[in-house]
């Protein structure tokens, strides 16, 4: 009732007009599918040419570039479209992330922690472990890395800063533009606590950002990701490829932007499923890995130690 009710709605506004492209775009999707199937996150092979951008297969040397713009195009309408396309249930897997790390310098500790917020773009996660430390803990002590590839994603991350009065300007909060698959500028064996939030689907090389988040990582840092996974009950899964497919439409109508949406559901669609995700966080050495599924498996936290 839900969904079909939503379709309804969204095909009242400029329906010739959007309906048609929508299905248009839909056409176009599925009749450029690349003749062969691109490589998956655990069969590619080192050197290998092509790699998956969404459903399309590209070249491996332009896909950041591609994903770049992807994100320079959502970055001002980022949190916006967050709460739609999730009807704000996106706050609530986060704030589970934040609350279930539960990190902090503790008050009988005197060292404090460092953290790195991967892919961090618009501080959700970063702010939000800052204030849970200070909040639980007292910890102001604590520093944070918020390291993204795209400056207007950061950006966007200043900006609210600025606008919240806090953590802008901090000298314990750097923003840094940085690839996650090489953390050129993070000292090896650093960082106390490795986060990653809705950010590593879109890495190039996804066992490389997995092998660099331990290589920073101190011994016995904790690695925290939280990412789109797979829905295990059928009919939840069915009722998710409805509510995906007008996502884009959704995309095209609030963001003027049909095309970065329909790269964010084809990208949820290729990502590894939650054990083979886990077995790609062993491959990179951490231990005791593990994972919670999120609202019927739309999406999960990973999990890891270095030891
Ligand atoms: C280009 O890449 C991106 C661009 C961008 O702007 C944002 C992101 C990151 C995206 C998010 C943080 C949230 C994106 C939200 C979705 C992909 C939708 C998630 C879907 C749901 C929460 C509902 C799934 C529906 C079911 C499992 C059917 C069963 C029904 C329910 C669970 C009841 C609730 C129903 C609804 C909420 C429809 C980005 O990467
Ligand atoms: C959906 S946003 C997630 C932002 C934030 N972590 C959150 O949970 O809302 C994905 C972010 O990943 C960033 N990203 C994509 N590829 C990256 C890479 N190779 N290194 C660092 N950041 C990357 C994008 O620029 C974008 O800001």
């Amino acid at each position: 009732m839900l969904i079909s009710s939503l379709v309804a709605r969204s095909s009242l506004v400029n329906a010739p007009l959007r309906l048609s492209r929508f299905f248009t775009q839909a056409r176009r999707v599925y009749k450029e599918e690349e003749p062969t199937a691109p490589p998956s996150p655990t069969t590619e092979q080192p050197g290998q040419k092509y790699t998956h951008f969404g459903s399309k297969t590209v070249l491996k040397s332009t896909k950041q570039k591609l994903v770049g713009d992807v994100f320079s195009s959502v970055a001002n309408r980022y949190d916006l479209m967050n709460d739609v396309m999730s009807l704000g249930i996106h706050r609530l897997w986060k704030e589970h992330f934040i609350n279930k790390l539960d990190a902090g310098k503790r008050p009988n500790s005197t060292t404090p922690l460092n953290f790195i917020d991967v892919a961090g773009g618009s501080g959700d996660i970063a702010f939000g472990l800052l204030d849970h430390a200070e909040s639980k803990f007292g910890d102001n002590e604590s520093t944070m890395d918020i390291v993204d590839i795209n400056a207007d994603m950061l950006k966007e991350g200043e900006k609210r800063a600025m606008e919240q009065g806090k953590y802008f300007k901090d000298p314990r909060v750097r923003f840094l533009v940085s690839n996650g698959e090489v953390l050129e500028e993070i000292e090896s064996d650093s960082k106390d606590i490795y986060t990653v939030s809705f950010g590593i689907r879109n890495f190039t090389d996804i066992q490389k950002g997995l092998n660099t988040a331990y290589r920073v990582l101190k011994p016995g840092g904790m690695f925290y990701c939280l990412e789109f996974s797979k829905i295990e009950n059928p009919l939840m899964d069915l009722a998710y490829q409805q509510w995906a497919k007008v996502l884009p439409v959704m995309g095209s109508m609030i963001a003027n932007d049909y095309d970065s949406y329909q790269y964010l559901v084809e990208s949820i669609e290729r990502f590894p499923d939650q054990e083979t995700f886990k077995s790609m966080i062993e491959k990179a050495g951490f231990k005791s890995a593990g994972y919670e599924s999120l609202t019927f498996g739309v999406c999960a936290i990973h999990w890891g130690i270095k030891v």
